[in-house]
Parts: structure tokens; sequence; C-alpha cells
């Protein structure tokens, strides 16, 4: 039988109280970003991605606008390390974009890491790591911490002789004290100052602290106070860009990189999508799309989501969830009734008072935004769909304004459909319904031909009016004080109830055939209403067709 007491908190607080992060309420600037989705995400893929691939997902990176890559782990495959040579060789590194290496602190695997390098005259980050926490001290390395630090010194120590002597000076360096989260945090402060102790940074040539969260090992306050307390006792701080690395063990590396930044770090690595070891690294699109939701600009180019996952699919094959934020197949979808009636009210809303600004309930963002299409993606119909959105998805697909009332009955059929059957309803399923129940409904009556002779300054109408009433052809003379009263009138004569109650009509705006539609509720026998609906060319032809609609939908029902 599992139990929770094998376990315990394995995450250390800062000596001090770090808490200056509490009292910011928002990132107010992008920091620097650092892809590492071609080495952190591809190392965790049941099949690293190709050559091929990883080309194609560097040009998107590059695209999307991220000026630091983490382009591979040099040492580890041939793959990798032709990666990097590709790359060099085939120029493909623009100016402002600095590539990234990763090695371990051990000998070999910097000099081959070095060699992959060779001739690159764009700016390189070379990043080193070796593990810094309790549990890797005891059980890996099975050395103290004095051995520990040792590892870390020679590895800066070894990147700066190798930079020294190619004389790079477009190389910069990078420091992670691996499994920071499970290191007290005055010890990896301890090891990091040693490290910049050797490459002794300036502001002009900055040296990066990573922090990473390798595993996820608290509550993101935590990570922040642990965050702080590096910002603020670093040696060579104005010479250092402390950067973030979370992983998302606990579901949480979002707010860890969030609070870090607010914590005072520079700088955040992540992946598209959250790619990354276990459950992956911080998901960069979500970092910056909420700095976005927020009015801050993030320095990064999402607007064609859709194509983005298509490409990370592929190249990837992974597969991005659909609850996955701003970029999953269902995050702007609204299938409950309230939602979707409060959305459909947002847009209205917008479209008249403030075109400028996105306040619109449910919806983060505007779905367009990362091109997203309102018509397919955000009202969607199911069993828990309500008025709202059935009159929206006609609206918006076809051009049809119902009555509110009509739009209720509508709603409760369409439910019923979806509910039996189990399924979401397609636009087109639902206008079949509407079409089926409501619109020139056949029954008893089938209009043949009208015509109207008018007296009194229009005010009075005679109706002329032929149809086939349980397959007899009939004619028949009603009087009114408009044209769809007199036609009640003569309908009436037939022995038919024909009683309006509600009545509406518009033309429809979209297609080519200019066509008319009309609604009309007459009372029925339980003195309910009854709905017909009329679609025709000319518009006094579909108000009697809504009618004659509503009378054989009364007869059908007694
Ligand atoms: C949290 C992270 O994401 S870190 C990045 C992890 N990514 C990868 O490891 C992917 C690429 N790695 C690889 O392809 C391989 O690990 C290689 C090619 C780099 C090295 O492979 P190997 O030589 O077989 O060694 P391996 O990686 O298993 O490491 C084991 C040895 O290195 C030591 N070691 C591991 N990491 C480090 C480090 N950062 N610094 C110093 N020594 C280290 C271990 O203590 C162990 O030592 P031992 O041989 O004395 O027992
Ligand atoms: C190499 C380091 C930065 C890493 O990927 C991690 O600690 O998660
Ligand atoms: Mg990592």
């Amino acid at each position: 039988m599992p139990t929770h007491t094998k376990y315990q908190p394995g995450f250390y607080m800062p000596p001090e109280p770090c808490y200056d992060w509490v009292q910011k309420d928002y990132i107010e600037h992008a920091p620097k970003w650092c892809s590492v989705d071609l080495r952190d995400g591809n190392q965790a893929l049941i099949i690293p991605m190709s050559l091929e691939e990883k080309l194609e997902m560097w040009e998107k990176l590059v695209e999307i606008g991220f000026k630091e890559i983490e382009i591979g782990f040099p040492a580890a495959s041939e793959t990798e390390f032709e990666f990097a040579r590709t790359l060099i060789e085939r120029n493909m590194i623009p100016e402002d974009v600095t590539i990234q290496v990763l090695t371990q602190a051990r000998e070999h695997i910097i000099r081959k890491t070095f060699a992959a390098l060779e001739g690159c005259k764009t700016p390189v980050v070379v990043h080193v790591y070796n593990s810094t926490s309790v549990a890797q001290r005891e059980q890996v390395f099975k050395r103290d911490r004095e051995q520990i630090k040792q590892i870390a010194v020679d590895g800066a120590k070894l990147l700066k002789q190798l930079t020294d002597e190619a004389g790079n000076d477009n190389y910069r360096f990078e420091y992670s004290p691996e499994s920071f989260t499970g290191t007290e945090p005055e010890y990896a402060l301890e090891v990091c100052n040693a490290v910049l102790g050797i490459w002794q940074p300036t502001p002009d040539r900055k040296a990066i602290i990573n922090l990473p969260a390798t595993v996820e090992m608290s509550s993101p306050h935590v990570y922040a106070c642990q965050v702080e307390y590096m910002h603020k006792n670093l040696k060579y701080r104005e010479g250092v860009e402390i950067s973030l690395h979370p992983h998302n063990d606990r579901g949480t590396g979002v707010a860890d990189a969030e609070l870090g930044v607010l914590a005072g770090a520079d700088r955040v690595e992540g992946t598209l999508f959250g790619n990354g070891e276990r459950t992956g690294n911080v998901d960069i699109i979500t970092l910056a799309m909420n700095m976005f939701s927020h009015g801050v600009d993030p320095m990064l180019d999402f607007s064609d989501m859709p194509s983005l996952v298509e490409m990370y699919e592929r190249t990837t094959r992974m597969v991005v969830e659909p609850r996955r934020p701003y970029a999953g197949s269902l995050v702007f979808a609204a299938f409950s009734g309230s939602h979707q009636d409060a959305i459909a009210k947002g847009f209205a809303w917008r479209k008249e008072h403030d075109p400028e600004h996105w306040t619109c309930p449910y919806l983060p963002i505007d779905p367009a935004d990362v091109n997203r299409k309102y018509e397919t993606d955000v009202i969607r119909i199911n069993s828990q769909s309500g008025k709202g959105g059935i009159g929206y998805i006609l609206e918006t697909n076809y051009g049809y304004v119902l009555p509110p009332k009509m739009r209720e009955e509508l709603s409760y059929a369409s439910k019923d459909v979806s509910d039996h059957a189990h399924k979401e309803l397609s636009p087109a399923e639902v206008n079949d319904i509407f079409h089926s129940r409501y619109v020139n409904h056949p029954g008893r009556v089938e209009l043949l031909d009208f015509h109207y002779t008018h007296a009194d300054n229009n005010k009075a109408f005679k109706a002329f009016v032929t149809v086939k009433l349980d397959g007899i052809e009939q004619d028949v003379i009603g009087n009114g004080n408009g044209r769809l009263d007199s036609v009640c009138d003569g309908l009436g004569k037939l022995g038919l109830r024909a009683h309006i109650v509600d009545y509406a009509e518009h033309t429809l705006s979209t297609g080519s055939d200019a066509h008319a539609m009309a609604y009309v509720a007459i009372e029925g026998s339980d003195g309910k209403l009854v709905w017909g609906a009329g679609e025709h060319g000319d518009t006094v032809t579909a108000a009697i067709k809504a009618l004659i609609s509503a009378v054989n939908r009364a007869c059908s029902q007694e």
C-alpha cells in the first residue's frame, strides 16, 4: 500500500527573508527569452528530432523572434554535433541571434563542445552545469560540498581557457547549479560565486547564472524566495544575468517563472508548449501570452498558433493537448449556455462601446490574435448549450436573427438532439434542425397563390389566397389592417387557428441571392406559442410562408 509518510519536503528556504517580490503585481516588460526546444525539449523525446526536423524547428524559433536558442548538447550524438556544424557552416545564424550549447563540466565533453563551435562568428553562449543538490552529492557523485564546487570551478576554468586560446570574444558563459531546487541556497550561492570569480563578468560581457528547477520540488513562492536570495547576494551582479529554467513536476512551472521574474530574474529558458523532461520545461508560449494579455509586449510572435502547433506536432511527434493555454483546440471554446450568452453579448458590447480594447467575458485574449476563428473555435453547440449560443451560431454562420423566444425553443430542441446523440452539433446540423422544424414547414396547408387589393390609404387590405388544404384546392378572401393580418383572417375562414402573437422579419445580407426571412408565432390550442419561419426571395411571401409553417405545426400538435 503506497504511503505518503515516505516523502518529505526536499527543498531549502534561503537563510534570510526574501519577500520583496510579493509587492509586485505583474511583469512590466519581457525578460530575455531562451528557447531550449532543441536541447531540453529534444533530449526528452521518444525519438529525438532528426537533423532536418531540428533545422525546421530552428527556423521557426528564429521566425517567432527568439534571440537566444540553445541548439543542443553537441557532445551527445552525431546528429547534435552535425546540427551545430550545419548552422555554422551554412551561415544560418542571423547576426542578432545567439546560439547556446550545453555541456557537462567534464573535460572531454567540454572539448568536444568547443570543437562543434569552431569557426562560429556569431555570438555563442557556452552553458556548463553540474548537479549541486544534496541528493546528487550524496547518491550520484559521492563527494562533499568542496569537491562538488571544484567540479564547477574546473569546468568554468576550462571554458575560459579554451575561449582565450581560440581568441573568441563572441563567446559568453552560462553556469547552472543543476538541481538548484534541491540545493541549500547558501551553498548554491557559494558555488555560483566561485564560478563567477573565475569568469569575472562585466556589464559588457555578462555571464549567465541559470537557476534550474530541474525538478520542481516546492510551491512557486519558495522558488521565488530562492531566486530573490540569489539576486540579492550574487557577486558581480551588474555583470550577471539571472536566468530561470523551471520544469513542471508539480504543474506550476509557469508560476515559478512568473514569480521568479518578479523576484529579480532577467531571463527565462523554456520551450514551446512546455515540451521537455518528464512533465516538461516551462511553456514559453503561456508565459509570453500571459504578458500579452496584460498589455505587455512579450517580444515573441505567436500570431499564427495553428501553424505552430502543426509544425511542433510533426517534428516532435508530441501532441498539444486540447486545453494547453492559448494553443489547445478547446481553449477558446464555450459549450455551456451562460458562457455562450455572455461571450455573444460581450462581442456585441465591444463593437458598440470599445472596439479598441478586449474585456470580453470568459475569453482572456481575442482568439483572432493567435489566428483562431470566431466562427468555428468559440461558440460550439452540445447539450450544455443555450439560446445565446444557438442565436450566435445561426446569426454568424447563416445570417438568421431569430426572435428571442424562438431561439429559446430551438435551443431546447438542439440540446435534445445533442443529448440523445451524445455528440457536438456542427453549425450545419443546428441549421438543419432549424430548417426541418420551422422553415417553410409542410402540413395540412400549402400556399399556391395570393394577391392583394388595398384601400383607405394602405390601412385596409383584402387578401385573395389560394391554398391546398388537406390536398383540396381552395380560394379564400380575408380582410385585415395589414397584409399578414388579412391572410390570417382568410385562413380563419377555412377553420384554421391563425392568431399571430409574435412576428419578426429581416433580409439576409449574406449569400449571393438576396433573401427574406420571417418568423411568426401563433397561439396553439393549448395557449402555448407555436413558431414557424418562412424563407423566400420576396418579403411578403416569406411572411405568409412563416404563418403557414406555424399553422401547419399547430395542426400537427393538435
Ligand atoms: C537536467 C539536464 O537536463 S542535464 C542535461 C542532460 N542531458 C543529457 O544528458 C543528454 C546528453 N547526454 C549524453 O549524451 C551523455 O550523457 C554524454 C554523452 C554527455 C555523456 O555520456 P557518458 O560519458 O556515458 O556519461 P553519463 O552522462 O552517463 O555520466 C555519468 C558520469 O558523468 C558524471 N557527470 C554527470 N554529469 C556531470 C556533470 N554535469 N559534471 C561533471 N560530471 C558529471 C557522473 O557523475 C558520472 O560519473 P562516473 O562515470 O564517475 O560515475
Ligand atoms: C542543464 C540544466 C539547466 C537543466 O536542463 C535542468 O537543470 O533542468
Ligand atoms: Mg532542464
